[in-house]
């Protein structure tokens, strides 16, 4: 039903600081339809009802003034979401982020089939793309990559940097630094691409846990 959570999503999005207009709630709510029809089949996400929106749509949201400043460093600036699932944290950043191009790069074809049909449902499709193969398949190149819940990093950072554009950003969504430390130790030992770290502090609207960004880019 068409704005089911708007007491929950307006209090979110202003506690995030997202001034989103009519037609990107529209967008918004389409999607979050989308997720609920969807998941008890295809088991996207573990969540439902407030919690989904919670967890998922802010989680991913938290990161937009982030992006927003990353990304107006370039004249057209392209967005990839890596293992981006049920379009998370994709699909919220493209519809909060409507002058960016994404691209969604999924492998699993039911998850595949889920992403077209929700970029339909949410008047995405002319500017969300989605790549159906594996990640190390893909050929192009990024300004921005995001992903949440994929990979440790030592594991796919060589990959990813062949497909970041050079002076490009990795915008890793993550939960405690200290884990995050340790794994980007473990990339100092075993990548053979190079890394600067940061690391941004995430508040998510009526989440306690600790969430945050690690941004990267390629020495
Ligand atoms: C744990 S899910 C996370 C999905 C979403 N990012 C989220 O936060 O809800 C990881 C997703 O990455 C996809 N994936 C894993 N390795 C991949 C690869 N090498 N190339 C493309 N997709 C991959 C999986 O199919 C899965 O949908």
């Amino acid at each position: 039903m068409a704005g089911k959570y708007r007491k929950l999503l307006d209090e979110g999005l202003s506690s995030l600081s997202l001034d989103l207009d009519q037609g990107q709630r529209e967008q918004l709510d389409a999607y979050i339809a989308e997720l609920e029809l969807f998941n008890p089949v295809y088991k996207l996400v573990a969540a439902q009802g407030e919690d989904l929106v919670i967890r998922h749509i802010f989680d991913s949201l938290s990161g937009v003034q982030t992006l927003r400043a990353l990304s107006a460093a370039y004249p057209s600036c392209r967005i990839a979401d890596f293992g981006s699932g049920a379009g998370l944290p994709g699909i919220p950043l493209a519809i909060a982020l409507p002058s960016c191009s994404f691209t969604l790069v999924e492998r699993m074809g039911r998850r595949v089939d889920f992403l077209r049909n929700a970029l339909l449902r949410a008047s995405l499709s002319d500017r969300v793309q989605v790549v159906d193969r594996d990640l190390k398949e893909v050929k192009d190149r990024f300004e921005i990559i995001t992903f949440r819940a994929f990979h440790p990093l030592a594991d796919i950072l060589d990959v990813v940097a062949d497909l970041l554009s050079e002076d490009g950003y990795v915008c890793a969504y993550k939960a405690v630094q200290e884990q995050v430390e340790e794994e980007l130790v473990q990339v100092k030992r075993t990548c053979k691409s190079s890394w600067t770290a940061n690391f941004v502090p995430l508040q998510v609207p009526r989440l306690e846990a600790s969430r945050m960004l690690c941004l990267l880019q390629k020495i």
